[in-house]
């Protein structure tokens, strides 16, 4: 028996029609949603990025903004254009892509957003009101995990989801989101002894490494959901994520390929975030 492939950018399109609609339903009350995107140097990967989350803006009718600066720019320069933006009524949504250069603190920048513009979900404000299960911004990528097994009609209540991977933009708050939907978390990462005996247990696994076959067959339960967030290059330079798809594909109940898995779905609940933060705000202006 071989998995059902989770077609991510068809899941991703269903989302985006929604919000086509939502976004119509501003614009008839005057309110066009806006996110302004900042890129400090001339990181390859990172102006692809911008370019397809600036492409996927202009597709539903949100309005974006670009900020390119050079990689010399200060960080108090930086700091400053997010005041600015903080007190710009027509933009909704801030972000800053990462990494930044050397110099300037990643903390501190995405401290000085307001957690009223936050859309990829990574202040402190944002972090704590996902911790303690309440409406927020949360993080794109671990939100658009939730988003594709929702779709999917697959349940999450009560069963044993394995993170590997614990970083702050995908594993960390992925376990949180699980947890809030009733789920037995548990976490792995590098310092884990047998991470196998852990994912062999899993009902859904959701990878978030960022190394090339990190799992294979024999390290999944068949009928296994597998989620793969991971980003890697293989010897042919082909853009790759964490399971080795061939093999486990052949054992998993559902699998995401790589691409066409839970990247299009990362840009799409920056949408949603935007237009989110759009509403709120027009629901705050309308209430005084
Ligand atoms: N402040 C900030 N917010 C982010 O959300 C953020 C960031 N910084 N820095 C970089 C990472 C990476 N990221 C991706 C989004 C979409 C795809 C995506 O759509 N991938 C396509 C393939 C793209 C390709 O072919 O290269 C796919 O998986 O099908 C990938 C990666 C957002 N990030």
């Amino acid at each position: 028996m071989s998995a059902s492939i989770i077609d991510g950018k068809l899941i991703a399109d269903h989302y985006r029609q929604q919000l086509k609609t939502q976004i119509q339903q501003l614009k008839e009350q005057g309110v066009v949603p806006g996110l302004a995107v900042i890129l400090v140097g001339d990181n390859h990967a990172s102006h692809s990025y911008v370019k397809m989350k600036r492409k996927a803006c202009s597709n539903l009718g949100i309005h974006s903004e670009l900020y390119l600066y050079e990689s010399t720019l200060t960080q108090e320069e930086l700091l400053g254009k997010i005041r600015e933006l903080n007190e710009q009524d027509h933009i909704h949504g801030i972000l800053v892509q990462l990494p930044l250069p050397e110099h300037i603190n990643p903390i501190t920048v995405i401290e000085t957003i307001s957690p009223s513009k936050d859309v990829d979900g990574f202040h402190p404000v944002s972090i704590g009101k996902m911790v303690t299960n309440q409406d927020t911004f949360y993080s794109c990528t671990p939100l658009g995990v939730m988003k594709m097994l929702e779709y999917e009609n697959i349940p999450v209540e009560g069963k044993h989801v394995v993170i590997l991977g614990r970083s702050n933009i995908v594993g960390k708050p992925a376990g949180h989101l699980f947890l809030n939907r009733n789920a037995t978390v548990t976490y792995c990462h590098s310092k884990t002894d047998n991470m196998s005996s852990f994912t062999q247990q899993a009902d859904i696994i959701v990878s978030a490494v960022g190394k090339a076959n990190l799992i294979g067959a024999r390290d999944i339960k068949p009928g296994a959901v597998i989620i793969d967030v991971g980003m890697n290059r293989n010897e042919d330079g082909k853009l790759c994520g964490d399971v080795n798809f061939e093999e486990v594909k052949e054992k998993a109940g559902k699998i995401t390929p790589v691409p066409g898995g839970v990247g299009p779905m990362t840009i799409t609940m920056l949408l949603y975030n935007t237009v989110k933060s759009a509403e709120w705000a027009h629901r705050n202006r309308q209430n005084g």
